[in-house]
């Protein structure tokens, strides 16, 4: 079988610069920050959380964080920033929808505009054909005035004409009279005078 040299290890801080010297504070567990108060031969003199000053072996010490501490923090991290990616995706999802959303309404209004632009069209046609049909419509009222004028005096002619009709009518009817009673005077005189009878 195999076994692991394990990385988590208990230092003991000593009273003195070297293995020889008695344990002031027993087993510090690896990732616990120490401050830094002296740097000796092989020793470093630290204070630890507890407040103990001592020396430990320098050989056990890091520079930075131990690794289980920053793979906890990066792991949190790497959590932290999933939660945000899955946020950041739930919000593109929203505003993926807001966008078609609008892109809808857009096309629709859209639509709308261009079915209103032919309405206002049709009105603006309608709108030409009444001022036309005005305008015809005093033409032919003026015609029809023209006609009127034209009728009254055409009647007024009419009239005159019928009224010299009559009487010539009179004149003609007067003139037959006076014809046929020439004639009842002249015919006689024309006949030849009969001898009267004388055996009568
Ligand atoms: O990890 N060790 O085995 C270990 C660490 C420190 C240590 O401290 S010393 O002062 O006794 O060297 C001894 C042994």
């Amino acid at each position: 079988r195999t076994v692991w040299v394990d990385d988590k290890l208990y230092l003991p801080v000593r009273s003195g610069a070297g293995s020889q010297f008695r344990i002031i504070e027993n087993a510090v567990p690896s990732g616990t920050p120490l401050e830094v108060l002296e740097v000796g031969d092989g020793y470093t003199k630290v204070r630890t959380p507890k407040g103990t000053e001592g020396w430990v072996s320098s050989q056990y010490l890091s520079n930075q964080p131990i690794a289980a501490d920053r793979l906890r923090r990066a792991t949190q991290q790497l959590e932290q920033a999933r939660s945000e990616l899955t946020s950041v995706r739930e919000q593109l999802s929203a505003v993926t929808e807001e966008r078609d959303n609008l892109q809808n309404a857009e096309s629709s209004l859209s639509n709308r505009a261009g079915e209103l632009q032919e309405e206002l069209t049709r009105i603006k046609n309608i709108a030409a054909d009444s001022i036309n049909l005005e305008r015809r419509n005093r033409e032919l009222r003026e015609e029809n005035q023209k006609l009127r004028n034209d009728l009254e005096v055409l009647t007024a002619e009419n009239e005159r004409l019928e009224a010299s009709k009559d009487s010539d009518f009179m004149l003609l009817g007067a003139g037959l009279v006076l014809g046929g009673v020439l004639l009842a005077l002249l015919i006689p005189m024309l006949k030849p005078t009969r001898k009267t009878d004388n055996w009568a």
